[in-house]
């Protein structure tokens, strides 16, 4: 159980910048990043737009080489794996043919493998009986996304990596996708997906790993990395005195204006308790920090 499937050592993914007009810049899309998986470990890549989840995740399966750095995955090379048929992928592109049926998509994928899990198989587990007989065109968003993971199964992988499967589903099918997923993992497949959505993270993924800018900004335990990340703003009717203010708990900056206080805190909850309780506070509202805000709080207390 504690051995490592996957270990990213040192690895950066520069481009060149579209920025610097082409003239010779580059960035790092994934800079100096070095990770672990452990097997049977579910893990969220978490981040906004442009972090680098999709760069790294594509150099995992070897659909794209580290400008330096290495990565092996149980043991050999991200291809080797592939080949091997220890890896499959839910990636965000890639099409379906619209014509066939779903039981017809999943048949043909199953036999351009070698060895591959049976087709009735990998249907029950994705949830696709129900609509096997559905072209593919005709199914939403969600249950598109379904077939794929289906596919993804085939092969029977040791370590399956998902770049944002539940994309353009809605909160029912969200959680009709994870529940499916969480029974693949607790069959021992090691887990990889990367997410915009801090909740996703909280509810399925055990470790939490998140970037931003290209660099691992945290990683850990899903709870801890979102206490760090989940700061709230909250925002009260009150005029308060400097003492009052001093003794407030769990509060990183505030804002007077009129009659309202608005604080941004890394403990809502202890904060509102207090404020509720032990001053004349009222009209309580709690609005949580988006991802892009915590994101920039803890790279600027990185930073500092
Ligand atoms: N082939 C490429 N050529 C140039 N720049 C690229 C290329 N692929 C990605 N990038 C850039 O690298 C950065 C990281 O992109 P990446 O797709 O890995 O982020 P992401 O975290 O997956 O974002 P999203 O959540 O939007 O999918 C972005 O600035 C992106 O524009």
């Amino acid at each position: 159980m504690n051995e490592s499937i996957i270990t990213v050592r040192d690895v950066t993914r520069t481009y060149r910048s579209a920025r610097a007009g082409g003239a010779g810049g580059r960035f790092a899309a994934v800079d100096r990043v070095s990770l672990q998986f452990r097997r049977g470990e579910v893990t969220a890549i978490l981040g906004p737009n442009g972090a680098g989840k999709t760069t790294l995740l594509d150099m995992v399966l070897g659909l794209n080489s580290p400008s330096s750095g290495q990565i092996t995955v149980a043991g050999s090379t991200a291809q080797e794996a592939v080949q091997a048929g220890r890896l499959g992928a839910l990636l965000q592109t890639g099409g379906l043919l619209p014509d066939l049926t779903v039981k017809e998509t999943v048949s043909i994928i199953a036999s351009l493998h070698r060895r591959h899990a049976p087709v009735d198989q990998v249907m029950e587990i994705a949830g696709l009986h129900e609509i096997a007989g559905r072209a593919v065109g005709k199914c939403s968003g969600g249950q598109q996304q379904r077939v794929k993971f289906a596919l993804a199964l085939l092969p029977e992988p040791e370590v399956i990596i998902l770049d944002e499967p539940t994309a353009g589903m809605d909160p029912a099918a969200r959680h009709e996708f994870w529940d499916r997923m969480a029974e693949t993992a607790a069959s021992g497949t090691t887990v990889l997906f990367a997410t915009h959505y801090l909740e996703e993270a909280e509810q399925f993924a055990r470790r939490t790993v998140l970037m931003h800018a290209g660099r691992v900004i945290a990683d850990g335990p899903t709870a801890e990395v979102q206490k760090k990340a989940g700061a709230a703003h909250l925002r009260v009717s009150w005029t308060p005195s400097e003492q009052e203010l001093e003794q407030l708990p769990a509060v990183q900056s505030y804002e007077i204006q009129g009659g309202h206080v608005t604080f941004r805190t890394d403990d809502a909850d202890a904060l509102a308790r207090h404020l509720l309780t032990r001053t004349q506070a009222h009209g309580l509202s709690i609005r949580p920090a988006s991802l892009e805000e915590a994101f920039m709080q803890l790279t600027a207390a990185q930073n500092s």
